[in-house]
């Protein structure tokens, strides 16, 4: 993983993915490369230099994409190893769980937004993605959407370059249903995680961001709601242990 804001995207073939593009941002995107790589198309309405929150800390919206940019890059090559110790390897069980509900067919066009480890990238950014309308049949985003600024944003992104009949899926962390685990998992969280960061990654900070931004996300309800409002239909979710994660799906009808 190498920078803030990616994108990869995926054909299957029948027998497999075969990567096609990876794609991701950087700072100072919108203003050093207007256009963008790809002949981004940049929306017409200005952002709003109001605030937002990163992690528990409250900083501009303008601040935020950078901030987000700086995590990231600071935990890129640690990036794998730490998401193993840290779920117990589970996290790969969640993504097969992702994999499985989409069905894929010889010839499928995946975007899948903020896709962590790469090899060959270009840039983009959830908010603006760089691709036309209705242009892929299935849209997937992995821990990627809590870390944008404008979820509705990307959210309507999604929406836009999504073929009709297209698949929005989301796994994201979620709301914990249970008020022991719930509790052992803060404990987890707050005492465990930071320190396992500093020791692996040399980066207290970022995995102190990681654990603060989870409790900023929206619950499995409240993210369903904003999935219905960027236009998707038939918008279902599923919990998975206990609610640590949720994956979200929506269709563009
Ligand atoms: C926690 S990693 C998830 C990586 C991978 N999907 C996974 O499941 O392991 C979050 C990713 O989101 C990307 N990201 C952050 N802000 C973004 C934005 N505005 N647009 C696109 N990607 C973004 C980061 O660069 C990073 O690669």
């Amino acid at each position: 993983m190498a920078a803030s804001g990616s994108c990869v995207l995926w054909s299957y073939c029948g027998h497999g993915w075969s990567r096609v593009m990876w794609c991701c941002r950087l700072p100072g995107f919108r203003s050093s490369w207007p256009g963008g790589p790809l002949g981004a198309r940049h929306l017409s309405e200005e952002k709003r230099a109001t605030e937002t929150h990163f992690g528990f800390e409250t900083v501009s919206e303008e601040e935020k994409g950078g901030k987000v940019y700086q995590v990231f890059e600071s935990v890129a090559k640690k990036y794998d190893v730490m998401n193993d110790m840290m779920s117990l390897g589970i996290h790969r069980v969640w993504k097969d769980l992702l994999l499985g509900k989409m069905h894929p067919f010889p010839g499928t066009q995946l975007l899948d937004v903020a896709g962590g480890t790469g090899l060959a990238w270009v840039l983009g950014d959830a908010e603006e993605l760089p691709f036309d309308d209705d242009k892929f049949d299935v849209y997937t985003i992995a821990f990627g959407i809590r870390n944008v600024t404008h979820i509705d944003r990307a959210l309507q992104e999604a929406h836009r370059v999504l073929k009709p009949g297209g698949r929005f899926l989301c796994l994201e962390f979620s709301q914990v249903n249970n008020p022991l685990i719930s509790r052992l998992y803060d404990l987890y969280s707050f005492q465990v995680i930071p320190v396992l960061g500093e020791v692996i990654a040399g980066d207290w900070k970022s995995y102190q961001y990681l654990v603060e931004s989870i409790r900023q996300f929206p619950s499995q309800e409240e993210f369903k709601e904003m999935i219905e409002d960027a236009g998707f239909q038939k918008v279902t979710y599923e919990s998975l242990t206990s609610g640590i994660v949720a994956i979200h799906s929506g269709f563009k009808l």
